[in-house]
């Protein structure tokens, strides 16, 4: 199920103006990847490319590739909804929807992809992604109320179960814990190390400990000057980055000199 991601000279554009530029990796399947780097360095804009969210704003694209077991993303032929169905996202804000029960939330993607179900079956999905997403337990008893009704982490776990619903390849992660306390985080930080049996995670954060945490590999996104595109200074695997990077840059963001 879990896919790997190759990309290939990537360049990020909004317009005429290029936000990241000639990035090259290789995200392995049913591993953690975390890309870390200073505010601004495309880090974010980085991870929406991977699965097609990037095009959504008016006059974003893309130059390079980026490939997913074998298929170029970026196909003319390729169906973005279908790419984001199979990629799935989780973003910094848990956004469940407001109007809706926990039970409808988890199956909003399956509904909005127009899959008519039998009442067994929903409750077979609802059930399976609360669990894999570790909130089963807290909710099981309360599936009919709101989503709204649940603590901030919570919700961001509900979201992680709306997300695995529809059972994508890879979950993209843009800081999922940042708007989280410490005890949430912590709950966050086990469901994605579980997750990674299943699933290719890539995940965004601005906590360099949690990258040690969480991930096994990891990229460092910098900017040479402001006004210049972000681009991929070392990508290797996570305990190298934290105990013997290969570029001095890294070396200064992670002990903290700047960023
Ligand atoms: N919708 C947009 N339109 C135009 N430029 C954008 C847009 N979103 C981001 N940018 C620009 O692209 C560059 C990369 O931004 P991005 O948000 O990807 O960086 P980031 O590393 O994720 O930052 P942060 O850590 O602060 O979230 C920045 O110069 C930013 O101003």
């Amino acid at each position: 199920m879990a896919k790997s991601i190759s990309v290939k000279d990537l360049d990020i554009y909004y317009g005429d103006f290029l936000a990241v530029q000639g990035v090259t990796m290789s995200i392995k399947s049913k591993a953690v990847t975390a890309f870390i780097g200073p505010s601004g360095c495309g880090k974010s804009t980085f991870l929406r490319s991977l699965n097609r969210m990037h095009e959504v704003i008016p006059g974003a694209r893309v130059e390079g590739d980026v490939v997913v077991d074998g298929q170029s993303l970026y196909d003319p032929g390729v169906d973005p909804v279908a790419v984001r169905r199979e990629i799935g996202m989780v973003f910094q804000r848990p956004n469940p929807f407001p109007t809706m029960s926990i039970y409808d939330n988890v199956l909003a993607g399956n509904k909005l992809n127009n899959k008519r179900m039998k009442k067994s079956e929903a409750d077979d999905i609802v059930e399976r992604s609360l669990k894999g997403a570790n909130l089963w337990t807290e909710v099981k008893d309360r599936l009919g109320k709101p989503g709204m009704g649940l603590s901030g982490g919570q919700q961001q776990r509900l979201c992680i179960a709306r997300a695995i619903a529809v059972q994508p390849q890879v979950l993209l992660m843009d800081e999922p814990c940042s708007a989280l306390d410490p005890i949430s985080t912590a709950a966050i930080e086990d469901l994605i190390h579980d997750l990674k049996s299943d699933y290719t995670i890539v995940i965004v954060t601005h906590n360099m400990q949690q990258a040690a945490r969480v991930s096994d590999d990891t990229g460092f996104f910098n900017l040479k000057a402001v006004g210049e595109p972000g681009h991929l200074v070392e990508f290797n695997p996570t305990k190298q980055v934290f105990s013997n990077p290969d570029n001095e840059a890294t070396e200064a963001y992670i002990s903290g000199r700047f960023g």
